[in-house]
């Protein structure tokens, strides 16, 4: 079975400084995976050249069987890759339902399907059908994230690309986001997610790639991962030290 998406040897970076390097990932139909990584690996800059947000310089994406390298991305969103950036971008004075309606835009969704598709995303969030006529910056973070991701699922993404989900959020509303997430994955939807906390992201993968320095430094079954240094090593930047170390002795 060929992959929903498929990157292969990207190079992206910004203003001509180079982050990533050779860069090959695949998302299955149906499995949720977690790109893991320290802070400014290059997780986010992965996500925004796969969905069109900056331009790579060099390799290949493919979706549903499509070249899409290059493409605008309201183009690529067209084709059921849905992006939910960092920082839930919501329109803080509109309500709960304007916000959802404005997930629709440029979607080619009829309006006569446009409830009934608001219906089905609000299922994973039940929460919030009962705050529709409330203002998004009235909302808790955690019902923000719920609707930043309702926003996306209003689309029926075939991919739906998450990032950071958890940030800024206290445990209570992560386990909160996570369940949602994990029933989405229990529904048949696929997820590709860069999360900070490691642990929760392999627990709701299953599979996952660690990112170090731009680069693929580990990838594998989530389970494996979990008992494996790869994590540590590329969080902590044992690998590159080491590999400084033996620079410095040559
Ligand atoms: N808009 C931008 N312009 C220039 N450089 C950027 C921009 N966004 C990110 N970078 C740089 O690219 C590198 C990778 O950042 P990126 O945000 O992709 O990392 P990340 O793994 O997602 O980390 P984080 O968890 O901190 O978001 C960092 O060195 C960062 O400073």
């Amino acid at each position: 079975m060929s992959a929903l998406l498929s990157v292969e040897g990207l190079d992206a970076g910004y203003g001509g400084v180079p982050i990533l390097r050779g860069v090959s990932i695949e998302v299955s139909a149906g499995e949720t995976v977690a790109l893991l990584g320290s802070n400014g690996a290059g997780k986010s800059t992965l996500l925004r050249a796969i969905s069109g947000l900056i331009r790579p310089s060099a390799g290949t994406v493919t979706f549903a069987g499509e070249e899409i390298t290059r493409r605008a991305p309201h183009q690529i969103v067209r084709r059921g890759l849905v992006h939910v950036p960092e920082g839930r971008r919501l329109f803080a004075r509109q309500t709960v339902a304007s916000n959802l309606e404005l997930g629709f835009f440029g979607s080619g969704v009829a309006r006569a399907d446009e409830a009934a598709r608001v219906e089905a995303a609000l299922d994973l969030f039940p929460a919030l059908k009962t705050r529709m006529e409330t203002y998004a910056g009235l909302l808790s973070g955690g019902q923000q994230q719920m609707l930043a991701i309702a926003q996306g699922l209003v689309r029926d993404p075939r991919l739906l690309i998450l990032d950071e989900p958890s940030l800024g959020l206290a445990p209570v509303l992560v386990d909160e986001v996570f369940a949602a997430l994990t029933e989405l994955g229990r529904r048949g939807g696929t997820v590709l997610i860069v999360e900070q906390l490691a642990d929760r992201a392999l627990r709701l993968a299953r599979r996952a790639y660690v990112m170090s320095q731009g680069q693929i430094a580990a990838a594998g079954d989530a389970d494996t991962l979990r008992g494996s240094n790869a994590l540590e090593e590329a969080y902590l930047g044992v690998g590159a030290e080491l590999a400084h170390d033996a620079g410095e002795r040559t």
